[in-house]
Parts: C-alpha cells; sequence; structure tokens
C-alpha cells in the first residue's frame, strides 16, 4: 500500500534504521497468523511514528484500530515516563498477540486495550489526548474525527493512515466506497479552520492535523 515507486520505497527501507528485533518477529508472526496481514504499519512508517512520539512527548494517545499492535507499539516506544496508549480494536482474537508483543517490547504497563466497535467506545472515554492514531475502518474516519475532536487538547494531533489510498484519491475516476470516504475526510479536514493539516506521502499517506 505504497504510492511511492517500488524502487525508491526499497531504497528508502534500506536507508532506515533496522526494525528492532521485537517488531520483525511481530510482523513475521503476524504475517504467518493472521489474515489480511499487509495492514501493519511496518517499518519506515514504524520509525517515523516512533521518533513523532519521542519529539512530541504525548502523555496520552488513542489508537483507534491497533491490529496486531505495531503501530501501537511504535508509538509506546515514544511515551515519556508515567504516559498511556488507549488501543481500541474490534476483533478480540488479536488480543493474545498484541498483549504478547507489547509484552515482549517493555511497555504493557503503558497499554490500556480495549475491544469493541471504537464508534461505541470513544463517546465512553474521558481521557483528553495529545494524540490520536486513526487506522480503522475508512468509511468511518469521518465519525472518528468528529467523535475525538472534543477530547483533543490544543495543541495536539490527529493523524490519520492510508489517506492516499493507493493514490486512487488523486484519481477522478476511482469512486468505489472506500476511495470516495477517504476523499471526503481528506477535504472535511482541509475545509475545518479549527485545524493546520498536510498530508505526508509515506507509505500509504499521513494526514496529519494539528488543533489550533
Ligand atoms: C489497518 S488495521 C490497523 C493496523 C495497525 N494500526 C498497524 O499499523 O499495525 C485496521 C484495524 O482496525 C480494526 N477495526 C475495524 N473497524 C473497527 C471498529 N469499528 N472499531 C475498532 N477497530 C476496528 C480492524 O479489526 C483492524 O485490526
Amino acid at each position: 500500500m505504497h504510492v511511492t515507486e517500488p524502487s525508491v520505497d526499497e531504497y528508502i527501507d534500506l536507508n532506515a534504521s533496522e526494525e528492532d528485533a521485537i517488531l520483525q518477529e511481530l510482523d513475521r508472526e503476524t504475517h504467518l497468523k493472521v489474515a489480511l496481514p499487509n495492514m501493519i504499519s511496518g517499518h519506515v512508517q514504524g520509525l517515523y511514528l516512533t521518533s513523532l512520539t519521542r519529539m512530541l512527548r504525548p502523555m496520552r494517545i488513542l489508537e483507534i484500530g491497533t491490529f496486531t499492535g505495531y503501530s501501537g507499539i511504535c508509538l509506546a516506544k515514544g511515551l515519556p515516563e508515567g504516559g498511556k496508549i488507549t488501543c481500541l480494536e474490534i476483533n478480540d482474537e488479536l488480543e493474545e498477540i498484541i498483549d504478547k508483543y507489547f509484552t515482549k517490547a517493555g511497555l504493557r504497563d503503558k497499554l490500556d486495550l480495549r475491544f469493541g466497535n471504537a464508534m461505541e467506545i470513544i463517546p465512553t472515554l474521558e481521557d483528553t489526548y495529545d494524540m490520536i492514531f486513526i487506522d480503522a475502518d475508512k468509511r468511518n474516519y469521518i465519525h472518528y474525527y468528529d467523535l475525538v475532536f472534543d477530547k483533543v487538547r490544543k495543541g495536539g494531533y490527529i493523524i490519520a493512515d492510508n489517506v492516499l489510498w493507493k493514490g486512487k484519491v488523486a484519481d477522478p475516476t476511482k469512486n468505489d466506497k472506500d476511495t470516495v470516504a477517504i476523499r471526503e475526510y481528506n477535504e472535511k479536514v482541509k475545509q475545518d479552520p479549527r485545524v493546520e493539516n498536510f498530508i505526508l506521502p509515506l507509505r500509504d499517506g499521513l494526514l496529519i492535523a494539528e488543533k489550533k
């Protein structure tokens, strides 16, 4: 799910720091045991998420769509002492693998893992977040944005993954439901005067919105 040329992707990958051993193992286990393993954030995007949290030092992160925990671990690696990540995932069959790798990474105490439909869980959350990572079902991105907005502090970030959808969002002849939903999400955020935003063309595109 990359938008850059495969050879450029390979070059980017080769010139990044090596993926840490636990994340390599998680990636392998995800590919061996879980359906749709390509949903995983992966090496370079993972490094980016970690460096972002090391730079911004968020105390509270909310991840919507955890899958096997790869992006959650990458985000949690940058949490300062006392920081927490709340991870929402609808598929409770993934609990064992998420739990195993957060524990191996020494980050289990930073994880608040909740299973269920994020649309129903988010309204029950009482924390204020410094960072939200939206990476669940694409057709609900707009709803997730609306649900989390008031829970993000001023100066906090709402980051959404896959906003280029393999480049299909920029092709007016592509109008399947997911492409249309992501296009609408990108347009909504662009029109929202409460945020400053841009799309980072990393892997499948990250929309980064800072709440003013
Ligand atoms: C693209 S994957 C997440 C990948 C993960 N963030 C990573 O980078 O490794 C999307 C995940 O969202 C979950 N999901 C889909 N709809 C959801 C919902 N309504 N509530 C919570 N999780 C949901 C799916 O089960 C899937 O595991």
